[in-house]
């Protein structure tokens, strides 16, 4: 059986390349610019006035005579000769030969008569032309994940679409007899399917929307031919349940009757032992285990990466850190384990009912320790490492 590092090194190696998609700006948020941006124009495109006030030239004397009104979208042609100002607005443009701004607190004016009481430094209150960006200079780099503030710079340069990676569609397919919705009568033998509701609120919170839910019964023909149109219609294939070694898991060998290469199948972890990788072109197929928290964290650990990977994103991981135990751990099971875990303060308790079919600890967890399989007891205050799952409390 293959170690949880060698297992993350396989699905590295067998990377798909982002693929490039112009999008419209809108809807680029969340996604990583597959090009280098430079400025289409220069920023600001003129020199504007950054507050209200008057224009000038010179601080020579104190008196001005005001010759006209600059606001915010017109484009006068002021030339200002020796003691002459401009009234001027918030974003206005400033004449040709102005070199400084007046705020109006600190001016009297009667009439056209101006007087400046405070003279600010020469310069002062003027954005000028080009100052942010001149006109083909770098804006944005390739990788550059946008977010609200990439899309206001991007739009303010007058940029309406953009070349992003493109988010892969995801398929969920689901299987097992014993499956029933939530929200009808519980039937005998039966239990309510919770894992694709699971994957896809995780799928949600990470932004990936093009999700395609699958459903399939322990029947081998169903199995594969449900397979087939997922892998006609997405990128990304997660199956649930149906991967290990019973008399009714079809779920390998419909995938195989698919063409679907097998890299590895069973990592030495638990939970999560029976996870499945493989490959058909540019698609990539997970097996994972039915037990909803071995799935979960299958999830964190491989799905997740593997798709941000794919979308473009240098950083995939979920962030790692290191806390101290509060208990003593014990690992004498030979594999890699993934625990449930509350990190406060700098201290982290491993909580109770780790099962991989509980899913009430992983409510109460904000953190997964990793336990490598080589350790057998780890002692109070010791230092672990966990993933961050980044639920935010
Ligand atoms: N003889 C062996 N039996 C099992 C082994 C093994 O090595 N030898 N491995 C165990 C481990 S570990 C796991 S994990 C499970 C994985 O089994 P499958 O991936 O084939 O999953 P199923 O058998 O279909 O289901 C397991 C469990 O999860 C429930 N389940 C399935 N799908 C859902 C769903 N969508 N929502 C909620 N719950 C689901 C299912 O009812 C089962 O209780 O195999 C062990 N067996
Ligand atoms: O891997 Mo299974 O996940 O231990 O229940």
């Amino acid at each position: 059986m293959i170690s949880v590092n060698q297992a993350l090194s396989l699905i590295q190696l067998e990377a798909v390349a982002p693929r490039p998609v112009e999008v419209a700006l809108e809807e680029a948020s969340e996604k990583v610019l597959a090009d280098n941006i430079s400025s289409p124009i220069d920023m600001p495109p003129f020199s504007q006035s950054a507050m209200d006030g008057y224009a000038i030239r010179g601080n020579s004397s104190g008196e001005f005579r005001i010759i006209g009104e600059s606001k915010a979208g017109d484009a006068p042609q002021f030339h200002l000769d020796e003691g002459e100002a401009v009234r001027i607005f918030t974003g206005a443009m400033v004449p040709e030969n102005a070199d400084t701004v007046v705020i109006q607190e600190h001016v009297e004016v009667k009439y056209n008569k101006l007087s400046i009481i405070k003279f600010p430094s020469t310069g002062a209150n003027i954005r000028l032309k080009g100052e942010q960006f001149q006109k083909g200079s770098p804006v944005l780099n390739k990788g550059t994940v946008l977010n609200e503030s990439g899309i206001a710079l991007l739009a303010g340069l007058g940029i309406n679409k953009v070349k992003v990676f493109d988010t892969p569609k995801i398929a969920i397919i689901v299987t097992g007899d014993e499956l029933q919705k939530p929200g009808t009568v519980l039937k005998p033998g039966k239990i309510f399917e919770s894992n694709s509701f699971m994957l896809k609120a995780a799928l949600k919170r990470n932004k990936f929307r093009e999700v395609h839910h699958y459903k399939v019964r322990d029947n081998i023909l169903e199995t594969k031919e449900t397979i087939r149109s997922a892998l006609a219609e997405n990128d990304v294939l997660l199956l649930s349940g149906g991967i290990s070694v019973g008399e009714y898991d079809f779920v390998r060998e419909a995938l195989f009757a698919n063409g679907v290469e097998e890299i590895f199948y069973k990592v030495n972890q638990k939970p999560g032992k029976p996870l499945w990788f493989g490959k058909k072109e540019d698609k990539r197929v997970f097996g994972l285990p039915g037990n909803p928290a071995a799935s979960l964290v299958c999830f964190y650990v491989y799905v997740l990466p593997a798709l941000r990977r794919q979308k473009g994103f240098k950083n995939v991981d979920l962030k790692k850190a290191s806390a101290v135990l509060s208990r003593p751990a014990e690992n004498k099971s030979g594999k890699s384990l993934f625990l449930k875990a509350k990190v406060q303060d700098g201290r982290i308790d491993i909580l109770d009912g780790q099962s991989s079919s509980m899913m009430h600890s992983f409510t109460q967890s904000n953190a997964l320790v990793m336990i490598p399989g080589e350790k057998e007891l780890i002692g109070k205050n010791e230092k672990v490492e966990y993933l961050d799952l980044g639920y935010g409390y």
